[in-house]
């Protein structure tokens, strides 16, 4: 029997690009006219989006990845979507990075080992009359360098490599990560957010402790209590209770 953690998921396409602007971009342009979904990843990525209008360098040897995704759903539903890629991502890293990794779960959706930055995800989407009709699950993960540091990001970055001494080609974590996905995108279908949400947590960095979250308008400093059912960060201040749908959290 094949290993289910490596079986290539039924219906997903794979393309493989020598070169790209930014594989969201290429996987927003393909949605519309594929009939399941398609991962296309990219050797070089030489205009990679990063979250809150960054830019996401991409040394030689990472991985530079986007789903591309139809899903037809309202815009906090697609949303969900990047929990799931973050459980998935923690999966694939697992897998290849072996058991001395420390990795863990930075709300909304990074991936740290051993206490760095190792990967990234940004959901981009585009629809109309409220829909999500095409959605680009794009996701970055540092496999052999780490980029220079940018003063303004929460944690310096790290790599696989630099870290636990594997060399991981981006086809090899692919064959990972796009199982461990669809794994983890079935659950979301069939049983809801909540298992996704436990599960997060039981892997998410600083639960229960005190950290900061700044949204470019407000920084908000309390104990993160939990995620709630929308994926908005739970933080216990000392004004009560605060849900923060979108921010960036240091610790
Ligand atoms: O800021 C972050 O942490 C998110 C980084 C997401 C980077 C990936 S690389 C593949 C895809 N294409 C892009 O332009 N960005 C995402």
């Amino acid at each position: 029997m094949s290993d289910p953690a490596t079986t290539w998921p039924e219906g997903v396409a794979r393309h493989v690009l020598p070169r790209s602007s930014s594989t969201n971009s290429d996987a927003l342009r393909l949605a519309p006219q594929i009939e399941g979904k398609a991962w296309i990843i990219t050797h070089d990525q030489f205009q990679g989006r990063g979250r809150r209008g960054r830019d996401w360098e991409m040394p030689k040897g990472n991985f530079a990845g986007s789903l591309a995704l139809r899903p037809d759903g309202e815009p906090g539903q697609a949303a969900l979507y990047s929990f799931v890629a973050a459980l998935a991502l923690a999966d694939a890293i697992a897998a290849v990075a072996g058991p001395s990794a420390r990795l863990a779960l930075k709300w909304p959706n990074d991936v740290l080992l051993n206490g760095g930055k190792v990967a990234g995800i940004l959901l981009e989407s585009s629809g109309q009359a409220g829909r999500v009709t095409a959605l680009a699950v794009g996701i970055g993960v540092n496999l052999f360098a780490a980029p220079p540091a940018d003063k303004s990001a929460a944690f310096a970055p790290v790599s696989i490599r630099e870290e636990t001494g594997i060399t991981v080609s981006p086809e090899d974590f692919l064959d990972q990560l796009a199982p461990a996905f669809a794994e983890w995108e079935s659950r979301l279908l069939s049983e809801g957010f909540e298992p996704i949400r436990k599960a997060f947590l039981a892997r998410a960095a600083r639960l229960g402790e005190i950290i900061t979250a700044r949204t470019g308008t407000a920084e908000i400093t309390g104990r993160f209590e939990g995620i709630d059912a929308s994926g908005a960060l739970i933080l216990a201040t000392a004004a009560g209770r605060q849900a923060v749908p979108a921010a960036d959290v240091f610790f």
